[in-house]
């Protein structure tokens, strides 16, 4: 199947995004593992930045934008489908149990802070900005305003811009008018990774196979870092829904009830309340502890509500990012667009989302307020990447009178592995090594940016791993965790597992990277093929970024390719036997036929045979024992830098041919004669 723009996710954000697209005459497809679990649904539907308190200045200019958008919007899609959407401009009420020191007597009854006043935070926790309105209410001004509020309530703010949507409701008719514009809705399809090529995707591979297209978003919410490094996580909230009992006056609540850590949100015929927010990963259900918090919390603010009829119970995960803002723009490559991370508030952000997000494919018009910048993903990098730079990485020759190469006419892209960018295209170990200290500064030499580490030796402190975790400093190099002395793809499996566990506690929460080893022969330490397979199939499936060990055998590397690994690791010989590049003819077949990068592992002796494989086209190398055997490893290290340097940069400037006979290299024209 070939579309021109594939966006991965159902969610409000995907629909949305989808229906805009195929609004501005472009073929879309959205792949969704399940529509129905998706945060969307369990969401509250408030559209609150005033009484969400946003901080964040660029975060806050694009929240109101949203709820600006939603009149007209919602209006729009109704007209499209003849449904509602349950889109209320309520207002939200911010009810508080203490005052803030000085509130009382500075603030008499209902007062306006009108736009563009200068107003000192009386309550910086519910302080809205300047220019959206909000007021406050004092004790005797909000029980009569709102009717019912529990005793303990002594004020709180009024938010009127503020509104709400039933989510549930939105998500129905984004759904059917994405088919009623002819969006190709695709159910059932979990997208297992993306395939790669030179800064491109080149297609994603799903469980019913390669899906390709022109164009990619990433709206797959709480679930995105299965699919890319990036930093989102899964954020639990807990919800439940009390009827409005027939005894009860007609809507008794009129707006949104937003107190600390609960809020009531009137429907037509119940209250929705919510919410907890846990940190416990993709754990379902809903428990008792959780529900108690809510009902206790929500019956001191509206004690009514303690005999309404209890109707149901629900939870959903976030997609939260370390500083809670979204994740929307360009990405790593030129066709794949982000739109992702919106935590708390992605209900509300998704008309200003949808809005962007298309202008930004379609018109190629980047942002020109700009209200993107802010949410590019590459603030989480602490190198900051481009697409294109020049090879710039370590090799400096700039101090003698040779030229830099960044002053070189050439241009090369960085190593992209998994969508997690590296600008090093070595790679190195930490076995053999005489000392820690020499593992230390051979690391340092050779400038790399990853570094495998056996998962096992670590865990049993197997001599020289000893310390290991503290030794290196994890912020600036990338664990790649691998699970050498692993001989079946069970135990494999286990390993990768743990080793996901090992980074996070070394403080790489966003870690899914795993280099797979299956080795059952101990004498040549050759790859188990067959086990490989089927323990990369597994991980993949489990959302690891997987960097296979592997024979230089085409077949298997683009088999390991088609369920979704990350790279092929052909071995240049066997580990640690330095014979150099006996695979040659092989390696060059693989690299002709990847899509994904090839890193030359295991076997490399000498720097010379580093060159040789850099040479070939491969996109880097993984280089240990001819380091940590070295006499000096630290300066081997920096020979294996410059090595795998000059291989990538003679590959990009291009070997001359070869020739059967010699060729003078001084004219023969134009020589001086007697
Ligand atoms: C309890 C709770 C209360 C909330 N309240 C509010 C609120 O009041 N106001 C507000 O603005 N926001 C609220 N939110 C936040 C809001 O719900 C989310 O920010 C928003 O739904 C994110 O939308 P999304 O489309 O990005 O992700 P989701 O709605 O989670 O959709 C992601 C979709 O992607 C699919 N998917 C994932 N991985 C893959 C894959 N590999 N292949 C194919 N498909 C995949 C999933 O199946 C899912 O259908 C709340 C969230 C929760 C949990
Ligand atoms: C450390 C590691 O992962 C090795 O198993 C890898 O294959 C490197 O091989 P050499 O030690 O031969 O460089």
């Amino acid at each position: 199947m070939t579309s021109e723009i594939v966006i991965i996710g159902g969610g409000v954000i995907g629909l949305a995004i989808a229906i805009e697209l195929k609004m501005r005459g472009t073929n879309v497809t959205v792949l969704c593992r399940d529509f129905q679990a998706a945060a969307t649904h369990a969401a509250a539907g408030m559209l609150a930045p005033d009484a969400e308190n946003i901080t964040n200045e660029a975060m806050r200019s694009l929240c109101w934008r949203s709820r600006a958008l939603y009149p007209d919007w919602t209006t729009k899609l109704e007209e499209l489908t003849g449904l509602n959407t349950g889109y209320r401009a309520c207002g939200i009420l911010a009810p508080v149990f203490e005052e803030a020191v000085g509130q009382g007597s500075r603030e008499q009854g209902a007062g306006s802070r009108g736009k563009g006043q200068n107003f000192s935070p009386l309550h910086p926790s519910h302080c809205p900005p300047a220019s959206s309105p909000a007021y406050w209410l004092n004790k005797e001004a909000i029980h009569q305003y709102q009717p019912g509020l529990g005793a303990e309530v002594v004020g709180g703010w009024w938010y009127p811009e503020d509104a709400q949507v039933d989510n549930k409701a939105l998500a129905h008719v984004l759904r059917t008018a994405a088919e009623c514009v002819g969006v190709e809705l695709k159910d059932g399809i979990t997208v297992e990774a993306f395939l790669q090529q030179q800064g491109q995707v080149v297609g994603v591979q799903t469980n019913v196979g390669i899906i390709r297209a022109a164009h990619y978003v990433l709206a797959s919410g709480a679930w995105s870092n299965e699919l890319l490094p990036l930093p989102v996580r899964p954020r639990k909230g807990q919800m439940l829904s009390v009827g409005i009992p027939e005894f009860a006056p007609d809507l008794p609540l009129k707006r949104v009830l937003f107190g600390q850590n609960i809020y009531i949100v009137p429907r037509r015929d119940r209250l929705i309340i919510g919410a907890t927010s846990e940190d416990v990963g993709f754990t379902p259900n809903n428990t008792p502890d959780g529900i108690q918090k809510l009902l206790q919390a929500a019956i001191r603010l509206y004690p009514q509500l303690k005999d309404y009829p209890i109707q149901e119970f629900w939870w959903g995960f976030r997609p939260a990012t370390p500083d809670e803002l979204p994740i929307l723009g360009t990405s790593h490559c030129q066709n794949l667009t982000l739109a992702t991370g919106h935590y708390r508030n992605g209900i509300l952000l998704t008309p200003i989302t949808a809005t962007l997000i298309a202008d930004l494919i379609l018109e190629q018009k980047p942002d020109p307020l700009p209200l993107l910048a802010d949410f590019h993903y590459s603030r989480f990098q602490s190198q900051p990447s481009t697409s294109t730079q020049m090879l710039t990485h370590s090799a400096n020759f700039s101090n003698g009178n040779r030229p830099a190469i960044s002053s070189l006419p050439i241009q090369d892209s960085p190593l992209i592995i998994a969508g997690k960018t590296f600008q090093s295209r070595l790679m190195t170990g930490t076995g053999k090594y005489r000392s820690i200290e020499e593992m230390q500064q051979s690391v340092a030499a050779s400038d790399c940016q990853i570094v495998t580490v056996a998962v096992r030796r670590v865990q049993t402190k197997a001599p020289g791993h000893e310390g290991l975790a503290e030794a290196l400093d994890w912020t600036k190099i990338w664990m790649l965790p691998n699970t050498a002395g692993c001989q079946t793809a069970e135990e494999a499996i286990r390993v990768a597992r743990l080793g996901r566990e090992m980074a996070k506690l070394l403080g790489q929460e966003d870690n899914n990277f795993i280099k797979l080893e299956v080795i059952p022969d101990l004498k040549y330490l050759l790859p188990d093929p067959i086990g490989t397979l089927q323990a990369a199939e597994q991980l993949v499936k489990e959302g690891f970024a997987v960097l296979p060990y592997i024979n230089a055998d085409p077949m298997l590397a683009k088999r390991l390719e088609e369920v979704g690994c990350a790279t092929v690791m052909p071995l240049a010989s066997p580990i640690g036997s330095g014979q150099g590049l006996k695979t040659t003819a092989n390696i060059q077949i693989i690299i002709e036929n990847a899509n994904v990068p090839v890193v030359v592992d295991a076997g490399i002796g000498s720097p010379s045979e580093a060159a040789q494989a850099m040479e070939l086209g491969a996109d880097a190398l993984l280089i240990n024992s001819a380091i940590a055997l070295s006499p000096n490893p630290a300066a081997m290290a920096r020979a294996m830098n410059l090595a795998a340097v000059a291989g990538r940069l003679a590959y990009l400037a291009g070997r001359m041919p070869i020739k059967d006979y010699a060729s003078p290299s001084s004219p023969l024209t134009g020589t001086i004669t007697n």
